[in-house]
């Protein structure tokens, strides 16, 4: 099949009946209920994209397997020209949602890309793993499909591991092998739009110790398999929110979710890695999980944090406040940070490496300074866009108070900025600001740049230990090995 349109994803949607629990109550219909239609609709403009002629080429490629087009996202990098070709696509997708959305469809696709790309890790240990990734890869790819992941444990008790918590299956573990497959039992979390995709894939951090067999698993199944819970958070929009108030709650908000598996069936065909603690533990630093969705992380991120300043500009010169020193100072410093990530970027792409296996990989000390350096940059704008609109950000009119006639005098003579920028335009940009650095919608667009890859302080441990291992510290050592010599001779 190929490229699907948007309506295509909307009546794959509406086939399906997944378990989805939402602020008490199950919903009946996925597409119908008013906290999912709006992000439902932002999703399906960016299978409708593959299609326009105006980005088709950005986005989509001829698949040399089947002759059909398909997502580039799902290309295997082997050259710097698919690399940018990828970087393109990923740019293209970010810029539609303004960077808010981090789990649009290319992000998990470059995760099976990359376990697909690498299969021959999975091989080393079982053939069938190699063979189920590689033939799920074909499944996503030639049906265009939309997947979620969860690769957390649920937060319990992080001092222990997984065998070790009083209950066996708070995780997610295999709680019965059959000839046919698998029976899972557990939570996992954090299921990013769970309730509007069509498939989920399960895979873990490392860290199993002997003990965690059972918990050591990759799969993937429909999201609507018999015995998967999905329990939403609360929402930050409720669907009924206008776009004049809310224009990015209003539009893009990325429900996340808990699943739980209640005894779920995975057939083999389906399991990719299974009661092997040391595969577990090497999937992430073996198969480019790590770079390949990082480059869709990192182009996403830069566009969102690009988006962000922007926002802040506007703010300081709607209301004439960036002629002062300190405005401009922190509007000058957040411009920079933009600076930073978009040369990291390039410098990540253009210093890429080709594996023994033939797979392009972008500069994986370069990628993981942009995301030690994201979790800093990005609440730093956030903090400067709070201090520069400081109490106006809480001081605008409802988009009801503005369409009021016997107010709207009052409104456009109180609420306008500097010369030049009338009331509505002030409202607008204020109220965007709030979205991003005041309500539920910005605070959780600002948790998930802290971790929506892992715990930023460990990683950056991790980096640095990384960092030690492999440097030779040779500056040091050159002047640590010069001769020295007595003041003396040092004087002549
Ligand atoms: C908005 C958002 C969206 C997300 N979307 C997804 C998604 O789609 N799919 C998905 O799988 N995940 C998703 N995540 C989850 C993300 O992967 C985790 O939040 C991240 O890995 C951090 O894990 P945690 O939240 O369990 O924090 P924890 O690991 O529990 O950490 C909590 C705190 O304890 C400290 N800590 C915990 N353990 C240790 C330790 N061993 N050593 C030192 N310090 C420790 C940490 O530094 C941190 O301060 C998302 C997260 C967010 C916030």
């Amino acid at each position: 099949m190929g490229i699907r349109t948007g309506e295509q994803y909307i009546e794959a949607l509406k086939a399906r009946k997944p378990e989805v629990w939402l602020n008490g109550r199950l919903v009946e219909n996925v597409f119908d209920e008013p906290y999912f239609k709006q992000p439902i609709l932002e999703i399906a403009k960016l299978f409708d994209l593959q299609h326009d002629p105006a980005y088709q080429d950005d986005l989509t490629h001829i698949c040399e397997e089947t002759g059909e087009r398909v997502a580039n996202s799902f290309l295997f990098p082997r050259s710097y020209e698919d690399i940018m070709k990828r970087s393109k696509a990923f740019e293209v997708v970010a810029r539609q949602t303004y960077g808010l959305m981090g789990r649009t469809p290319d992000f998990l696709n470059s995760v099976v890309t990359s376990l697909a790309q690498n299969s021959w890790f999975l091989k080393k240990y079982n053939e069938d793993w190699a063979k189920n990734i590689e033939n799920y890869y074909r499944h996503l790819r030639d049906n265009d499909l939309f997947l979620t992941h969860a690769i957390v444990n649920p937060q319990n008790d992080r001092s222990k591991n997984s065998h070790q918590q009083s209950d066996t299956f708070t995780h997610l573990g295999v709680v019965e092998e059959r000839k046919d497959g698998i029976v899972v039992r557990g939570a996992k979390m954090l299921a990013t739009l769970a309730a509007i995709t069509d498939e989920v894939i399960i895979y873990s951090f490392p860290g199993f110790a002997p003990g965690d067999e059972r918990y050591a698993l990759a799969f993937a199944l429909p999201i609507d398999t018999k015995g998967l819970k999905i329990i939403c958070r609360e929402p930050a929009q409720d669907g009924t929110r206008s776009t004049f108030d809310h224009p990015l709650a209003s539009r893009y908000e990325e429900m996340d979710a808990l699943l739980i598996f209640e005894d779920v069936f995975v057939p083999w065909d389906k399991v990719f890695l299974y009661n092997n603690v040391e595969a577990a533990n090497l999937l992430y630093p073996m198969t480019g999980i790590a770079e390949q969705p990082a480059h869709q992380s990192g182009v996403r991120g830069y566009i969102k944090l690009a988006f962000a300043v922007e926002v802040a500009c506007k703010v300081a010169d709607s209301i004439g406040v960036d002629q002062y020193l300190n405005v401009s100072r922190d509007l000058g410093e957040l411009v920079q940070s933009v600076e930073v990530i978009r040369a990291l970027l390039r410098t990540a792409e253009r210093e890429y490496t080709i594996t023994e296996h033939g797979e392009a990989r972008l500069n994986p000390d370069t990628l993981e300074t942009i995301r030690g350096m994201m979790p800093e940059m990005y609440p730093r704008a956030i903090e400067v866009l709070q201090t520069i609109g400081a109490g106006g950000l809480l001081m605008m009119p409802t988009e009801a108070d503005f369409l009021n006639e016997e107010l709207r005098p009052s409104i456009d003579r109180h609420y306008g900025g500097r010369e030049g920028v009338d009331a509505e335009l002030r409202i607008k940009i204020f109220k965007l600001a709030w979205d991003l650095c005041g309500e539920a919608f910005g605070m959780r667009a600002l948790q998930y740049e802290r971790y929506y890859t892992g715990d930023p302080i460990r990683k950056r441990s991790i980096f640095y230990n990384k960092f030690k291992k492999n440097h030779s510290f040779d500056l040091v050592e050159s002047i640590l090995s010069k001769e020295d010599k007595g003041v003396k001779e040092t004087v002549k």
